[in-house]
């Protein structure tokens, strides 16, 4: 591989960019996710915010369901403060008992929006969960093989988030829905659609919305910048449990959305992170690129996890 140049051009670029700005776009071409695909599944989003609050209700997410599904504005709080997005909010799958006590408040499966009772809905309806379905399978294994890159990018074995680390990588998604700050009650509204925040995992695949300028991330300078939309392409971020492994040679970059617009505005977040039970620590030869002292304590992913889920929602 070392004399395919086109493969250390993507390397380098990774590096470049997971260590000046902690975000990048990757261009869907060639993945098996059509630009279409990524606009079927905003769209079917967007219809499901669209419904009554009662119909949105059934799927509501509480500590019984596993923190799987629907949460009203105001309900995902970030720095103490509500965050003026609904979301549905999707785990892998955890049957009881899977990783003992460490993933209990998370145990259960999806919660997904009802069939309605007409028969062409309810087509539309399987049809675009199907394609939630592809867009999950397909997603999976391109953030896997950007993870790949990310290693080459380190200077890593090609395969080192398989195995212990990120062999069974546990995915999270969350279809956003930003609504027009006009639209939602004053007493009820904040300035802000998500707050200044890091990733948990390892990777994060942002779908935005094409005509939308929202997420803003902050730049070394301290300066808020637009991840701008560019259609066909998905905002990727580097999350928490990288830095612990590259032992912060990888910084994951704080990130907000802010839907000033007059447009409601949708993402779709496909959250790529380590195996649930993973023990992400420093990994020798990062230590040894950075001084050779271990700067992070070893984190359980799952535990990292789990005590954000169990403070981030007002219910
Ligand atoms: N899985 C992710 N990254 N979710 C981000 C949700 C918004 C931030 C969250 N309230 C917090 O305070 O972390
Ligand atoms: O809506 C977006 O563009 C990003 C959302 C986000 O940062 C998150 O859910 O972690
Ligand atoms: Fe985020």
């Amino acid at each position: 591989m070392a004399g395919d140049e086109g493969l250390l051009d993507v390397v380098w670029m990774l590096d470049d960019a997971c260590r000046e700005a902690g975000f990048f776009y990757v261009v869907i071409k060639g993945h098996g996710i059509s630009e279409s695909l990524m606009t079927e599944v905003r769209d079917v989003t967007r219809k499901f915010f669209q419904l009554p609050r009662e119909e949105k209700l059934k799927i509501k997410m509480t500590p019984q369901s596993g923190y799987r599904g629907y949460q009203r504005v105001g309900e995902n709080v970030t720095k103490g403060k509500p965050d003026m997005h609904e979301a549905i909010d999707c785990y892998t799958p955890i049957e009881p008992g899977r990783y003992g006590d460490l993933a209990k408040p998370m145990e259960g499966s999806n919660l997904w929006p009802d069939y309605p009772s007409n028969f062409d809905a309810l087509l539309e309806n399987y049809i675009s969960l199907l394609r939630v379905f592809i867009m999950l399978f397909f997603i999976s294994d391109l953030s896997r093989k950007i993870m790949r890159g990310i290693a080459l990018a380190l200077g890593a074995p090609l395969d080192s988030f398989e195995g212990g680390v990120a062999g069974d990588a546990f995915w999270v998604l969350r279809l956003i829905g930003y609504p027009v700050s006009d639209d939602i009650p004053q007493e009820e509204r904040t300035d802000i659609g998500c707050g200044a925040h890091t990733d948990y995992g390892l990777l994060t695949l942002v779908n935005q919305d094409d005509d939308i300028c929202a997420l803003e991330v902050r730049n070394q300078s301290g300066e808020w910048i637009y991840a701008k939309p560019v259609p066909g392409t998905f905002v990727c971020n580097i999350g928490d449990m990288l830095k612990v492994w590259s032992n912060g040679i990888y910084q994951p970059t704080l990130h907000r959305v802010v839907n000033n617009s007059p447009r409601y505005r949708v993402s779709v977040a496909f959250f790529y992170e380590s195996n649930f039970d993973a023990a992400v620590e420093p990994v020798e030869f990062c230590r040894e690129k950075t001084g050779g002292v271990a700067k992070y304590e070893k984190v359980v992913y799952g535990e990292h996890l789990v005590q954000k889920v169990l403070t981030n929602f007002v219910m």
